[in-house]
């Protein structure tokens, strides 16, 4: 079966391929199919996701997976939530984006900066079959960055039980424990279901 993952973010295509490398589908992403434009505008990570595989899915005719997902920082009342990809404005890069959370708690003690990733993945099928699934991690963000694996705000994202942050843990161990990787999990069974030809 082919897949479309329903993103122009190397990063987290990058996760897909290692954790979807176990079950007989061939991915694909946005890259190649540089025409498709999707203006994420919906209220929440539900609608985003469910956005990106919907016009995935109609322009290229084949099973689309879209991601939506970003941080909830406690302090900031669950701030930047569907707007963390453009937190510091429409085309920020990772690091202004990280330089303006880290200003905008910069009078907030480790302790009280908690923060969760949160990652929805919506799989939409030509017949119109919709699955949703979801997944969380808990955190602190870090007084600074630290480490250079992953993307996005892994360089912040400190993790108790790892003791370092994201970017310093490395793929395999992100790969155990991320947001992403519990929604992958879930929309796994049903990956393996329809690649298999039964109904998911
Ligand atoms: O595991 C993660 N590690 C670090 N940062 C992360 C992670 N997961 C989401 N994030 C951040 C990146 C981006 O600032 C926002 C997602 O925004 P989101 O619109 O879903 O993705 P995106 O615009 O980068 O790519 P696309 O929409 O083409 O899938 O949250
Ligand atoms: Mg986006």
């Amino acid at each position: 079966m082919e897949l479309v993952i329903a993103t122009k973010n190397k990063g987290k295509f990058l996760e897909f391929q290692r954790m979807l490398e176990d079950i007989p589908v061939k991915l694909m992403s946005l890259e190649d199919f540089p025409e498709i434009e999707i203006t994420e505008d919906g209220a929440t990570f539900e609608e985003n996701a469910l956005l990106k595989a919907k016009i995935t899915c109609t322009k290229t005719g084949m099973p689309a997976l879209g991601d939506d997902s970003g941080l909830r920082v406690q302090a900031l009342s669950g701030r930047p939530g569907v707007f963390t990809a453009r937190y510091a404005g429409q085309g920020a890069s990772d690091k202004d984006n990280i330089e303006k959370l880290l200003n905008e708690l910069k009078d907030v003690p480790f302790e009280k900066r908690q923060a969760e990733f949160v990652c929805v993945l919506a799989l939409v099928l030509p017949d119109g079959g919709t699955f949703i699934e979801e997944g969380k991690l808990e955190g602190y963000i870090a007084l600074e960055p630290a480490g250079c694996d992953g993307f996005g705000y892994d360089p912040i994202f400190f993790v108790p039980q790892l003791e370092k942050t994201l970017a310093e843990a490395g793929p395999q161990a992100k790969d155990a424990i991320s947001h992403r990787a519990k929604a992958i999990k879930k929309m796994k069974t049903h990956l393996i279901n329809i690649s298999q030809g039964g109904k998911a």
